[in-house]
């Protein structure tokens, strides 16, 4: 594997855009890209396979000019941070326990949330300060399908209320206070339910991702007026990944599509149903599903989080990153 040295300041290539009164700047494209000229190219061939291997028809153009130098940042903040922490410590007279770096990426379903996820740890683990990155998706959370049908919220799968809220905050708090084996339910998306008994574990890696819908939505307030944390407040860096809301229709159908040529065609996936229908129907059924359940969560529960995030990652129809809103304030 290869690997860089230290993340060395970077120097801005070129001026970049704040709107006044506004707690982003906007970076175009050709900005963002300059500062990677000055990196050191951390890929050798095998690492090169390993990314290819992730299944994603991923532009390594694009991961070199904008994934790089993201991760390249995100280790900066990870030594900024640690520092904050060291000082606390100090001040605190405590004996220091370094607590796993926690970063949140949110966006809709089909955004690219999950693949911006795994790009971004198989380049963090090549930065020197950060060679153990876990990454959790809180789909694993869910409650399980009996009791969302119980609930009567079957339909509503990645809205807020389908998700166990306490179990989430317990197991980053976990996280986040250096607890060892900390352990997370696994959800499938073949048998669509959580798998029962199965665990996920993370323990005490040097940076946490943690992937979903709605890992920026704030707390909701309790029945006596009172607000508790929400999970963004354990987060050290968050990204919401952005598109147009009719690209991602187009590739939440064209993943469909091509799930429907692939896992559909096992017995036990849950939409093994839907692999014997023709193209013109499985679109429909796609479109249907879009349109009754994650287009309308989208509107209502994930894009009014943008805003909270510390990075947005504007995407084209093609899926390159278009610019970025870094919050400096
Ligand atoms: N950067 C990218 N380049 C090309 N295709 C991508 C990229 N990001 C995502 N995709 C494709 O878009 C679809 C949705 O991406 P995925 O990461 O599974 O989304 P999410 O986790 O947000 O549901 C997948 O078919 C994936 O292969
Ligand atoms: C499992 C999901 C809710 C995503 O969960 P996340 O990991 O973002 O918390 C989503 O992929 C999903 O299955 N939504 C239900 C509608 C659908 O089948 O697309």
């Amino acid at each position: 594997m290869a690997h860089v040295t230290s993340p060395e300041p970077v120097r801005p290539a070129a001026p970049v855009n704040q709107t006044p009164g506004s707690p982003f700047v906007e970076l175009d494209r050709a900005t963002w890209a300059r500062l990677s000229n000055e990196l050191e190219q951390p890929f050798d061939e095998a690492d090169l396979a390993r990314l290819l291997a992730l299944g994603d028809r991923l532009d390594l153009d694009e991961v070199r000019e904008v994934y790089l130098p993201l991760s390249r940042l995100l280790a900066l903040y990870v030594e900024g941070t640690d520092k904050l922490h060291a000082a606390t410590s100090r001040f605190l007279g405590e004996h220091r326990r370094r607590t796993p770096f926690v970063i949140g990426v949110a966006g809709s379903v089909a955004v690219g949330k999950s693949t911006t996820a795994r790009v971004l740890q198989e380049l963090l683990r090549r930065w020197p300060g950060t060679p153990k990155v876990d990454l959790v998706t809180t789909d694993g959370f869910l409650f399980p399908n009996a009791e969302l049908l119980r609930r009567g919220i079957m339909e509503r799968k990645g809205f807020p209320e389908s998700y166990d809220q306490k179990a989430l905050l317990r197991f980053i708090s976990a996280v986040k206070s250096g607890a060892p084996k900390v352990e997370a339910p696994r959800y499938s998306h073949l048998s669509y339910d959580i798998v029962p008994g199965e665990r996920i574990v993370v323990d005490q890696p040097d940076v946490l991702i943690v992937e979903g819908l709605n890992v920026l939505a704030p707390a909701r307030p309790r029945a006596d007026g009172t607000v508790g944390l929400a999970l963004s407040d354990f987060f050290d860096f968050s990204i919401y990944v952005d598109a147009r809301t009719r690209d991602i229709e187009r590739w939440y159908v064209d993943r469909f599509m091509r799930l429907r040529s692939g896992a559909f065609a096992d017995p036990a996936s849950f939409f093994h149903r839907y692999a014997s229908l023709s193209d013109a129907e499985a679109v429909t059924t796609a479109l249907g599903i879009w349109r009754s359940i994650n287009e309308p969560n989208l509107r209502e529960n994930v894009r009014p989080t943008r805003g909270r995030a510390r990075l947005v990652l504007s995407k084209d129809a093609d899926h390159s990153i278009h610019h970025m809103l870094l919050r400096k304030l």
